[in-house]
């Protein structure tokens, strides 16, 4: 894997989960975020509180044990059920209360990122990054989830281990007074042992463990990968069907779950390195402090209940120091979630940085759509449109052709403030008056009514006027099914789709409309039907298309064709390479005389040129 990669740690886990957390406790769900963690703390202090106790417990019932004190013992015994319901209580409680952290966190982080990836276009700008965090969708809805629940439990460890540390260091330095070690009784003798012990597997847990956290990493990779790899073979069964390519699939799926088998059997092995260690230390840890005591009881310096709070004082001590060795694995695979939370997070503020440095600026409100000196090039650096200028008017309809990959769509990109790639500025209608229609239009998931009518509210538009609209446009029996819940944009041909698209634009009515390629699956007298919408029930609005279609230039006023990075009017009102007067400011272009006067100029001077047999420059 490439150092720079994206999920490449940079930063250190912690300072990344506190940039989510810092978010998290200062947003508009603060009180949420402050409530229940000081809730876990206080659940987490009770359950130390009682395990405290239930040493205590330990130490008085063989105290008892030891005098043969039944009425001592019978004391104990009736002690025990209430600490056992506590604990059973508190823990419940404390799970509930870490589950609530977990899940409300993860619920604004969620929130947070879909936000931010679904608008304004930039889960399209993180597209054109090259190394963008790949399969943003796992990161948000998977990583989300085990990033947050994990850094709760291991917060909530940490803390258990920190407050068991705290109370049981003065036990154990108070019991080690009466056990001398290797035959000499220093202060605390046993305590040093357990931070020597702790140390010792720590830093052997963490030279041997070292390798997981980027196996993780590549683990999660693959994962996504190959989960990506089905959806894609999902949304393209029918085109792979046919040409047979099933068997080709079937391979490129296996080698994408090689992938994560290979990294599965690097974790196990490292998790089995890591065993050899853990299952070994939690023994010697109970079993050393009774053989170094031994001595000390036999010689009658300290009790059978003394001695077996020592033992449980010291491997509570070790516990709560091998908090780092005890966590490894999960800490190694907590930290590739938070890798990969981090790197989609970069993404999506350099797709913010690319969305707000691209050079074309787009300006929204205008009474006309002018192109002002507009270059555009492609990711690679080739100039598809070299300093155009042109005007379009409310009301024309005008129609843009050139050969395939010259830059039309990328033009319509530009338009909508997506292109970050060029100069020049771009005056465009108000985008409520706007309605762009693409080849395929999108046809969101859920019933044929929500497709009918987004981007507006399915109620918006009442029955009637959606199957008159869905008559107008050739698909009459749909007007049936409206309320029927599918994969429309599998169960419709494509020449179906681009006409429930047409019916979309008749019921939303806009002034401004940008169709690309939106005819391209219909026949000609189907092309010819959708097209008379604009001289019938939208006659008014104006209209700029992109096809190749011949039979598309007579429903146009006016065609420009885009050749060698050159807008050149082949009918009227094309200005190229001229620089234009100055534009009003987009605060005043809605008042119409103040403003009208150089596009009119323009406008003026394509005509002009229009006049004298050439193209408008
Ligand atoms: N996301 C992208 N990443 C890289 N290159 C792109 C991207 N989008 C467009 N291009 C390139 O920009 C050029 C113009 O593309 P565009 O889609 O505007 O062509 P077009 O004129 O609409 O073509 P067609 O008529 O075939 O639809 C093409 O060379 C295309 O490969």
């Amino acid at each position: 894997m490439a150092s720079d990669h994206p999920d490449r740690p940079r930063q250190s886990a912690l300072r990344r989960t506190l940039r989510f957390a810092r978010g998290w406790y200062g947003s508009g769900e603060k009180r949420t975020a402050w409530g229940l963690t000081a809730l876990v703390l206080l659940m987490t202090l009770a359950q130390i509180g009682i395990a405290l106790r239930v040493n205590l417990w330990n130490g008085d019932l063989f105290s008892a044990l030891e005098r043969r004190d039944q009425g001592a013992m019978l004391l104990q015994a009736w002690i025990f059920p209430i600490l056992a319901l506590l604990t059973m209580a508190l823990a419940v409680a404390q799970l509930w209360a870490r589950q609530m952290l977990a899940l409300s966190w993860r619920r604004w982080l969620v929130r947070d990122l879909q936000g931010r990836w679904a608008r304004q276009g930039r889960n399209y700008h993180m597209g054109l990054l090259p190394d963008a965090a790949d399969n943003p969708d796992q990161r948000i809805s998977e990583n989300t989830r085990w990033a947050t629940a994990v850094a709760v439990d291991l917060g909530a460890s940490l803390l258990y281990a920190v407050i068991n540390l705290i109370s049981f260091v003065g036990l154990l330095w108070t019991l080690s007074a009466a056990v001398p070690v290797a035959g000499l009784a220093l202060p605390g003798g046993m305590l040093g042992i357990a931070v020597l012990y702790a140390a010792g597997g720590t830093l052997f847990t963490w030279w041997l463990g070292r390798p997981l956290i980027g196996i993780h990493i590549d683990r999660q990779r693959a994962e996504s990968d190959h989960r990506f790899a089905l959806i894609r073979l999902r949304e393209n069964a029918e085109a792979v069907a046919m040409i047979e390519g099933g068997a080709d699939e079937a391979r490129v799926l296996d080698g994408a779950f090689g992938q994560v088998v290979g990294a599965m059997h690097r974790m196990l092995r490292q998790e089995r390195h890591l065993m050899w260690l853990g299952s070994g230390y939690g023994m010697v840890a109970a079993a050393l402090p009774l053989l170094l005591a031994g001595p000390a009881f036999f010689a009658g310096a300290l009790g059978l209940g003394t001695l077996v709070q020592l033992g449980q004082a010291f491997a509570e001590v070790v516990r709560a120091l091998s908090w780092l060795q005890e966590h490894w694995p999960q800490l190694a695979d907590w930290r590739s979630h938070v890798e990969r939370i981090a790197a989609l997070e970069d993404s999506l503020a350099a797709a913010e940085a690319l969305g707000r440095e691209g050079g074309i600026a787009v300006e929204a409100g205008a009474p006309a759509l002018v192109l002002d000196r507009v270059t555009l090039r492609n990711p690679a650096g080739r100039v598809l449109l070299d300093g155009a200028s042109a005007v379009i008017r409310a009301g024309e309809r005008v129609l843009i052709q050139g050969g395939s990959g010259c830059g039309k769509s990328t033009l319509f990109r530009a338009a909508a403030g997506l292109w970050p790639w060029g100069e020049g500025r771009i005056r465009m209608p108000a985008r409520e008056d706007t309605m762009l229609l693409p080849q395929r239009p999108y046809l969101p998931l859920g019933t044929l009514r929500d497709a009918v009518c987004y981007p507006a509210a399915p109620g918006r538009f009442g029955d009637a006027a959606i199957a008159a609209a869905l008559a107008r446009c050739g698909l009459p029996a749909l007007a049936a099914r409206l309320d029927e819940a599918a994969r429309w944009d599998r169960m419709l041909s494509l020449g179906e789709q681009q006409r429930l698209g047409f019916a979309r634009l008749l019921l939303h009515s806009p002034r401004w409309v940008l169709l690309d390629e939106s005819t391209s699956a219909l026949d000609d007298a189907a092309e010819a039907s959708v097209m008379r919408l604009f001289e019938q029930e939208l006659a008014g609005a104006a209209l700029v298309s992109i096809g190749h279609r011949p039979g598309l230039a007579r429903f146009h006023d006016r065609v420009l064709r885009l050749e060698g990075g050159r807008l050149v009017a082949t009918a009227q009102g094309v200005l190229q390479g001229t620089a234009m007067p100055p534009l009003p400011a987009p605060g005043r272009v809605r008042v119409a005389h103040a403003h009208a006067v150089p596009e009119q100029r323009l406008v003026a001077r394509a005509e002009r040129a229009r006049s004298l047999g050439q193209p408008a420059r």
